[in-house]
């Protein structure tokens, strides 16, 4: 090793990265082109560090009780990310050190300083090998699945690097402070930092705390807005405001009654042990929750329900005709749910909640939700609402639409472009319900925190706003021609192949990197461990899957025609949501993967529509 300050073999003290935590480590190499130390922690972690992250182990030496122990061997008060590791058996040291950034970052009216002095960039050695370099699926070197042993290879034999990241920080200016830390005031900090609450200041979305009311009173007024448009002659925008109907008419006790027999329906058929169980993506505690996805059953039970129902004389247009009522027996029950929610997830374990949905403003974390994954027992409240009721209750809507439009017209069958809507919407849900399992890979499962916004969007937005095709076409016949139909038909099945084939190729991928199916596909790796998807449909665009749900969107108004904006409305509402939920999306990934993100978007430049957007 060269002549440099710390010498192959040391003992010194390395800060734990994004804490203010030093540790014993040993150095093992010093590297003079990127002027980074390469050290081993004591329970087999190696990290690359800067020299300023670096002390003489002397300075430490009068208080030493919990200082001196390597991250793996402290105690619960402030819970190791390096014990995690241990228990889990699937994390990198970097996603590990990832998560000690997050679990332990202190509330920014706490402690802003000290935030500031945290702010690390993790990111891997290798991350300059350009993608092509990884063009014959190197993904299995690098996924999490395989990253437990890693550390644990580390361990036993300490000299052979493996897993090594580099730790620089965001600001500079950051370390002069960093660096001014004295030890004694270490254990201060520590204990700051461990009973800090998880409050990471992230920025907050959806125009934050004033955006928050606005969303609050907007969506539900919206949804009672095109409720009562799509029942005039004339749906326009223009007509606003709407004329209210009296207030005593939006309560019905029975459509309240039907509402909460169908969720405890929907309730019984999650919990019966039939069809598989599923596991979920690994949390930030490593753990890894099972689900039910039992979906396809659940439809396929609910359509004997329906079909019995309507055997025994039940008339579903009963639906149509209480669509107000039974929109607002939701609106209710999604308030309560989220209430309740909200309430416990002021109990819930620091580690449980969703990463920025506790800003601490109480009516943005009510909006937004806080709890990731909040289960009574083993019954998964955000999957359960996400992908049963309302989902399968968008398809009992439209059906009760087809014979309402029936009825209305005094029709013998329901026309081409009902059949269209209905066929398509049933596909889409089928689909969602036969891949269940899928759904564990995306945003709302592994990120978002399960709030009103989530709730109601289940509960009440999809049943109530995805249907507004049907129901517009009930008393707004459209007729097909042939050419119109068969383009109608081509469009939705091009797009179901984009989002399907995209869909499960991101989800085998995740589940099993190695799946021999997907070796021909091209990775980036990345500092945590997972690599990203570089070529196939995710390296057409960088959300595919988004590109084939638009085109599919697009076939679903298409058969209401163009004589109204109101059947349009889900294409609109969806273009907006998409394009959201990619800009968080990406802000997302650019915090989970850094550089290697960034050198994702570099090589797959577009977003959504190739060459446009
Ligand atoms: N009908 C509706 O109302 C509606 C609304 C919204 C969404 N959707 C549909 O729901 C489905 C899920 O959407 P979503 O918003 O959750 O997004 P998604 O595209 O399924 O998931 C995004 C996540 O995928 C991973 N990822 C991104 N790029 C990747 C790559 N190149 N290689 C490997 N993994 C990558 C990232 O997570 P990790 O890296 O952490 O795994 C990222 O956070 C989509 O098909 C969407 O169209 C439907
Ligand atoms: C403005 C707000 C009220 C927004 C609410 C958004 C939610 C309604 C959506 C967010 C994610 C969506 C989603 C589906 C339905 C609508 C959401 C819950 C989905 C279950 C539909 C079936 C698909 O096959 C799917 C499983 C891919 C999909 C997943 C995401």
């Amino acid at each position: 090793m060269p002549s440099v300050k710390y010498q192959r073999g040391d003992m010194v003290m390395g800060r734990w990265p994004g804490s203010s935590l030093y540790y014993e480590v040993k150095v093992l190499s010093f590297d003079a082109k990127s002027q980074l130390y390469t050290v081993i922690y004591k329970d087999g972690t190696e990290l690359e560090l800067r020299e300023q992250d670096i002390k003489n182990a002397a300075g430490f030496q009068t208080r030493s009780r919990s200082r001196s122990r390597s991250p793996g061997r402290r105690r619960s008060r402030s819970r190791s990310p390096a014990r995690t590791t241990r228990r889990t058996s699937s994390r990198t040291a970097a996603a590990v050190a990832a998560a000690a950034i997050t679990e332990n970052a202190p509330s920014s009216r706490r402690d802003a300083r000290l935030k500031e002095a945290l702010e690390v960039r993790l990111s891997p050695l290798d991350q300059t090998i350009p993608a092509e370099n990884n063009s014959n699926n190197k993904h299995e070197q690098k996924e999490e699945n395989n990253t437990a042993n890693k550390v644990n290879e580390v361990e036993a034999e300490p000299e052979k690097n493996q897993s090594r990241y580099n730790l620089r920080r965001r600001k500079d200016d950051g370390d002069a402070k960093q660096a001014e830390v004295k030890p004694e005031q270490l254990e201060e900090k520590e204990a700051k930092l461990a009973a800090a609450p998880a409050a990471i200041p992230t920025p907050l979305d959806f125009g934050g705390k004033i955006g928050a009311y606005f969303w609050l009173l907007f969506l539900p007024a919206w949804v009672l807005f095109v409720v009562l448009q799509v029942n005039l002659e004339d749906p326009s925008l223009a007509n606003f405001p709407p004329p209210l109907p009296p207030l005593e008419t939006f309560w019905d006790a029975q459509a309240f009654g039907f509402v909460v027999l169908w969720m405890l329906f929907q309730a019984l058929i999650y919990i019966l042990p039939i069809g598989r169980l599923s596991e979920g993506m690994p949390l930030r505690t490593g753990e890894r929750l099972k689900y039910r996805t039992n979906g396809f059953f659940a439809i396929l039970l609910s359509s004997v329900l329906a079909a019995a129902a309507v055997h025994q004389g039940f008339d579903l247009t009963y639906i149509h005709s209480h669509f107000l009522q039974l929109a607002t027996a939701s609106f209710l029950i999604s308030a309560l749910l989220s209430i309740y929610l909200f309430v416990r997830s002021r109990y819930a374990a620091p580690e449980h909640l969703a990463f920025g949905g506790n800003s601490g403003h109480v009516l943005y974390d009510f909006f937004k939700g806080r709890e990731l994954n909040p289960r009574v027992k083993s019954f998964d409240l955000k999957f359960f609402c996400e992908m049963r009721p309302g989902l399968i209750g968008w398809c009992l809507i439209n059906f009760a639409m087809a014979l309402a439009e029936m009825k209305l017209q005094g029709l013998d069958a329901p026309s081409y472009s009902m059949i269209l809507v209905n066929l398509f919407q049933l596909l889409y849900v089928v689909d969602g319900l036969w891949n269940e399992e899928a759904i564990l890979t995306t945003m709302d499962l592994m990120h978002d925190g399960f709030g009103f916004m989530l709730a109601f969007g289940d509960l009440v937005w999809v049943p109530f706003t995805y249907t507004l095709q049907a129901y517009y076409l009930v008393s707004h016949p459209n007729p097909l021609s042939l050419p119109a139909l068969a383009t109608i038909v081509t469009l939705k099945l091009v797009g179901f192949y984009i989002f399907r084939t995209s869909n499960s190729q991101k989800n085998a991928f995740r589940r099993n990197p190695s799946d021999p199916k997907l070796s021909h596909l091209n990775t980036i790796p990345t500092a945590t461990g997972k690599s990203l998807l570089v070529s196939g449909w995710w390296g057409v665009v960088r959300h595919p899957n988004y590109l084939g749900d638009l085109l599919m969107a697009l076939a679903w108004s298409l058969p209401c025609g163009f004589s109204h904006l109101l059947p349009w409305y889900y294409m609109i509402y969806f273009i907006i949501l998409l394009v959201h939920r990619d800009s968080r999306d990406m802000t997302e990934c650019r915090r989970k993967y850094g550089s290697a993100w960034d050198e994702y978007c570099r090589t797959v430049r577009y977003r959504i529509i190739p060459g446009v957007y």
